[in-house]
């Protein structure tokens, strides 16, 4: 460890390896430091986006080969958790071979110092007893899953998305407290695998934070898989070390027995350990990162990226990819001379994320209440599957496109999508390329005029429009048409 860096980064997770290898690459010194080798990576490797997805793969797996019995294949028998988890360390360990500390001292020639940060003063840190300094310095250390404080908690194990990767045997009764993203993807997983899974959510629907249309096509696809659910309820007490008091939504007490219980109810953070006051960076009144548009601190010299921004006035993202969005807005500041007048402040317009259930959601660009908030004029046009080939012969008509786009003009091959929300399988790959058309100000014609090869399941981004463009056609336009035929 050198006594001054260009940059110095805390925390290996998604936001801070694209800050440390970004600045590194364009031929700045950075030192980069995390905990221990095996935090390198952070949640999205150790006990996020990575196992989750593996668990979900091998969930759908199964599911997949159970739905087969009705074409008269013969499937039974119970998965073992234990040979499940195998496959998910093993898919870390492949992404743990290049993210870790070696690999990137070698292959990225970055500087990376493995123990515990602490400010000691504005622009120095101390770590493993040694201190160092650099001209900007960026907090990229994550957050926290949030606790259930209720009576009697302190008799159960209480897993999170931390210890929930280690679980080796499948719990008979699982207890989902939150119905958030994490929530609703590990109680699909979990029963899918075989288990019985409630899920106790404090809002009065699943996944609050997308359009009621998605929350409602989803819960219904959960119920049918067997999924139960108190919404608009709360664990109000643990009664013992496998039964949880549930208050229900018209105030009713129901016990609710359970093996395991998975608390996933949001987010969040401490900062203790790196003596934030020594840099004179302040905290919000919600105990998040006090930040500008710029993600800068209270300290001219410190930034925040990743789960850390969270207290950023564009709002909180907690994505892997909104850690890229924070890297690359930092990294275009830090290395652009002219200040401030022309930084680029951070902004969500064009952000997207997906929700790995099954059916995806895909969620981009303005949302309804954005569009409200800034007085934007805007038509919501919907798209049902039922009406696509492809979606008839997958047996997925339930699936919807909800769009928002601009109000119907006298060219309705004009028309821009300010954003909008798929709920259907691969939503994820089939939003693609809305993201890109809401990025680049794609019009309807662009979909219109594109020759989809049949039956591809995209064919959907296309016909959403043509009723409305065939409509859409002035009736003048259409009488001078046939005149002139
Ligand atoms: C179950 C689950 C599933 C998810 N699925 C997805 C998904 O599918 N797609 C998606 O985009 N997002 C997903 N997310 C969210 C995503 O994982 C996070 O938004 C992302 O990992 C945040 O990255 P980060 O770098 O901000 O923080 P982290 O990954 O938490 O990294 C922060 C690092 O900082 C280190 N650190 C903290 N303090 C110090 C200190 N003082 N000194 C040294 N090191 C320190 C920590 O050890 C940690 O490794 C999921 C999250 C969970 C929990
Ligand atoms: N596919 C993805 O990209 C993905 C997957 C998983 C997680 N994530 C990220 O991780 C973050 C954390 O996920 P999460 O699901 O914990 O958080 P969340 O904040 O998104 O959802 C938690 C839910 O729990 C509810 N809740 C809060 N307190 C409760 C209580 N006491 N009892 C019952 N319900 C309660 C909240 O109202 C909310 O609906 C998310 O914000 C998301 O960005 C992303």
């Amino acid at each position: 460890m050198k006594q001054h860096y260009d940059l110095i980064v805390i925390g290996a997770g998604s936001a801070g390896l694209s800050v440390a290898i970004g600045m590194k690459r364009l031929g700045f010194d950075v030192l980069l430091i995390e905990r221990n080798d095996h935090r390198v990576g952070g949640d999205c490797l150790n006990d996020g986006c990575v196992p989750s997805k593996a668990l979900i793969h091998v969930s759908r797996m199964v599911h997949q080969a159970r739905q087969s019995t009705r074409f008269g294949m013969k499937v039974d028998g119970d998965i073992d958790l234990a040979t499940v988890m195998q496959y998910v360390r093993e898919r870390q360990d492949i992404i743990r071979a290049h993210e870790n500390a070696a690999y990137f001292r070698k292959a990225e020639g970055l500087d990376v110092e493995l123990g515990t940060a602490r400010f000691v003063g504005s622009q120095e840190i101390e770590v493993n007893g040694e201190r160092t300094s650099a001209k900007n310095i960026v907090l990229c250390t994550g957050s926290l899953p949030q606790t259930l404080n209720v009576p009697g908690v302190e008799q159960v194990t209480v897993y999170t998305h931390q210890n929930l990767f280690e679980l080796d045997q499948l719990p008979k009764r699982l207890l989902v407290v939150g119905a958030g993203p994490i929530g609703m993807e590990m109680s699909q997983a979990f029963r899918r695998l075989g288990s019985n899974v409630t899920v106790v959510g404090s809002d009065d629907r699943i996944l609050s934070k997308e359009l009621p249309d998605a929350s409602a096509i989803l819960q219904n696809r959960l119920e049918e898989e067997g999924i139960t659910f108190r919404l608009g309820a709360k664990v109000t007490a643990f009664t013992d070390a496998h039964t949880a008091e549930v208050t229900l939504a018209d105030g009713e007490t129901e016990q609710v027995p359970f093996d395991v219980v998975l608390v996933a109810i949001g987010r969040t953070f401490r900062f203790d350990d790196l003596n934030l006051p020594a840099a004179g960076i302040d905290l919000d009144d919600k105990g998040r990162l006090k930040l500008n548009d710029y993600l800068q601190t209270t300290n001219p010299h410190v930034f925040a990226a990743g789960d850390a921004a969270a207290g950023a006035p564009a709002g909180a993202r907690y994505f892997s990819h909104a850690a890229e969005l924070h890297a690359s807005t930092l990294i275009t500041n830090l290395i652009s001379p002219g200040g401030k007048p022309f930084d680029k402040k951070l902004s969500y317009d064009n952000f997207s994320w997906v929700t790995f259930t099954d059916p995806e959601i895909a969620t981009f660009g303005l949302l309804e209440e954005d569009l409200k908030k800034r007085d934007i004029a805007f038509e919501r046009i919907v798209y049902e599957f039922a009406q696509d080939d492809r979606a008839v012969v997958e047996d997925y008509e339930y699936a919807r496109m909800i769009l928002f786009v601009e109000p119907q003009s006298i060219n309705p091959f004009s028309t821009k999508i300010f954003g909008g929300t798929v709920i259907a399988p691969n939503a994820g790959e089939l939003a693609q390329e809305l993201i890109l058309a809401v990025q680049h100000k794609l019009t309807a014609g662009d979909f219109f005029n594109k020759i989809y090869p049949y039956p591809t399941a995209s064919r959907v981004n296309k016909n959403v429009w043509v009723d409305r463009i065939l409509e859409g056609v002035p009736g003048v336009l259409k009488k001078a048409v046939k005149w002139l035929y």
